[in-house]
Parts: C-alpha cells; sequence; structure tokens
C-alpha cells in the first residue's frame, strides 16, 4: 500500500518552495491521485495513444517521469518491435522509486531511467513524447526551446502528450475553476490547512498557462495539428502532433 499524503497537514512555521525531494517521493502514488482530477484517465489515455502512434524501432520518451506511471503504461501498451523509453527526471529520490517500482512488472521492453534536466537532454528518432504535468515546473522562459527540441526530436506523426495545470483567461472561470478543484481536495480528504499550505508552497514554482498560450507556443515550436482531448476543472491534458 503506498503511504498517505499528510505534507501539509499539520502547520509548518517555515513553508518555503514545494519540491520533489523524499517525503514528497514517498507518497506520491496517493498525492497526485487526490490532488489532480483525471489522473488515472490521463494515465491510461497515454497508454492507449502510445499503443497508436509507437513505431518500430523508434524512441519514447516520459519527461518528469516521477516515479514512472505514464512510463509503465506506456510500455505496457507498446508492441512495436526495437522501441526503447527514456524516463528523465531531475529528482533522485523520485528515480529511486521509479527504477524498484519498475522492475516490479515484467517486461522486454528497455527502459533508461535518466536523472537530468530534461531541458539538458538529447530528444531523438521519437514517435511519443509525454510530458504528464511537468512543463508547469520549467521556468516559463525555458518552456519554448523545450518544445522546439520535442519538436525536432520527434519524427514525422509523432505525437506529444501535454497534460497541465491551467489557469482560464477569464478571472471568473478561473476563480471558479480553482474553487471546484479546491472542492475535489476536499472530497478526497485534505484538510482547510492542507489546501492552503500546499497552494502557497506551490505559488512560485507551478506557473501555469492559459490553455491559448498552450497553444500558440506549440504553434511557435512547429505544431500543426494540435488539440486538447481532456479537461476538468483547471487541468487538463493536449495532443500535439507532428
Ligand atoms: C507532477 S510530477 C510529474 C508526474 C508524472 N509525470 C506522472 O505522470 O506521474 C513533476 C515531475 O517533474 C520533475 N521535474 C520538474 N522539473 C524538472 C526538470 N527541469 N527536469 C527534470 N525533471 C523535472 C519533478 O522532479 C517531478 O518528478
Ligand atoms: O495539488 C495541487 O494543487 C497541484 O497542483 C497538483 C500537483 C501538480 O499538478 O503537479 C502539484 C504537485 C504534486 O506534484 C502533485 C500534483
Amino acid at each position: 500500500m503506498p503511504s498517505k499524503d499528510h505534507i501539509f497537514a499539520a502547520p509548518i512555521a517555515e513553508l518555503g518552495d514545494f519540491c520533489f525531494d523524499q517525503k514528497v517521493a514517498d507518497v506520491f502514488p496517493d498525492m497526485i491521485k487526490r490532488s489532480v482530477p483525471g489522473y488515472s484517465n490521463i494515465i491510461s489515455a497515454i497508454g492507449m495513444i502510445t499503443a497508436r502512434f509507437a513505431r518500430p524501432h523508434s524512441r519514447l520518451y516520459d519527461l518528469g517521469c516521477s516515479l514512472g506511471a505514464a512510463t509503465q503504461e506506456m510500455r505496457r501498451n507498446l508492441s512495436q518491435p526495437g522501441c526503447s523509453i527514456i524516463a528523465v527526471d531531475n529528482s533522485a529520490a523520485m528515480l529511486e522509486r521509479a527504477r524498484g517500482h519498475l522492475a516490479s512488472f515484467r517486461s522486454d521492453t528497455r527502459v533508461d531511467l535518466i536523472e537530468a534536466d530534461i531541458c539538458d537532454i538529447a530528444i531523438e528518432n521519437a514517435s511519443v513524447v509525454v510530458l504528464n504535468f511537468t512543463l508547469q515546473f520549467i521556468a516559463p522562459e525555458r518552456r519554448e526551446a523545450l518544445l522546439t527540441r520535442i519538436y525536432h526530436g520527434l519524427n514525422p506523426g509523432g505525437v506529444l502528450v501535454l497534460s497541465e495545470k491551467f489557469k482560464s483567461a477569464d478571472d471568473t472561470v478561473n476563480e471558479l475553476l480553482i474553487d471546484l478543484h479546491h472542492d475535489f481536495k476536499r472530497a478526497n480528504g485534505y484538510s482547510e490547512l492542507e489546501i492552503s499550505q500546499k497552494r502557497n508552497a506551490l505559488e512560485n514554482v507551478l506557473r501555469p498557462d492559459t490553455p491559448e498560450q498552450h497553444r500558440e507556443r506549440l504553434a511557435r515550436a512547429g505544431f500543426r495539428h494540435v488539440d486538447l482531448w481532456f479537461q476538468c476543472f483547471n487541468f487538463g491534458s493536449m495532443v500535439a502532433i507532428k
């Protein structure tokens, strides 16, 4: 059984910025399931998209892989020969747990777990690239260059799955979606203190864009076929096809 997330349950005197350290890695499956509406649907859909888009002898990338939930779903749905998965994260604690998690399943597909900044790695011969709630943590001024490198690393017909926390361009709707997300967290057992402390800790590190900003940036990166395939409150997922 994964451990339950109590990280923000007691008052924290010096809150600091949220980071993906050992404490977060230890409770991550519970945290993300209770915090991100639609998370498990998105993971399943990444498997379906992989089954459609993976090409023989190509690479699949899971950028900001955390414990490897998307990697495992990609691997499970991969039937093409000669493919490998490159799963990257810059948190050593996350990668250590990802290694154990992935080793608990049988598979012939090679997975390279790489500890690196996703802005620094080469992307080549890719048929599927996944950024599942990772781009939002990259400094805004580095986002377009990363997407441009992904575009150039994809083979024609390849796909990028981009899941993000969004903000809405309309202030009234934005407030509503944030309130509904907080209702979702309450329904999943988080207290008012947990919700407000986590919100404050994330403020400087998770900087959401509007779906329109994502579309425009993806177009500037080169993608001509872009749309939202899923949204629940202020969380959603887009596909961009080369
Ligand atoms: C919300 S989690 C991603 C969840 C995961 N993709 C999943 O589907 O379960 C964000 C992850 O991105 C990683 N991350 C953030 N910035 C990064 C960077 N510049 N390079 C590599 N990994 C990064 C964090 O360590 C964290 O594990
Ligand atoms: O809890 C929140 O409010 C979130 O924004 C959820 C979110 C995310 O979107 O990445 C933030 C940090 C944790 O990694 C898990 C989920």
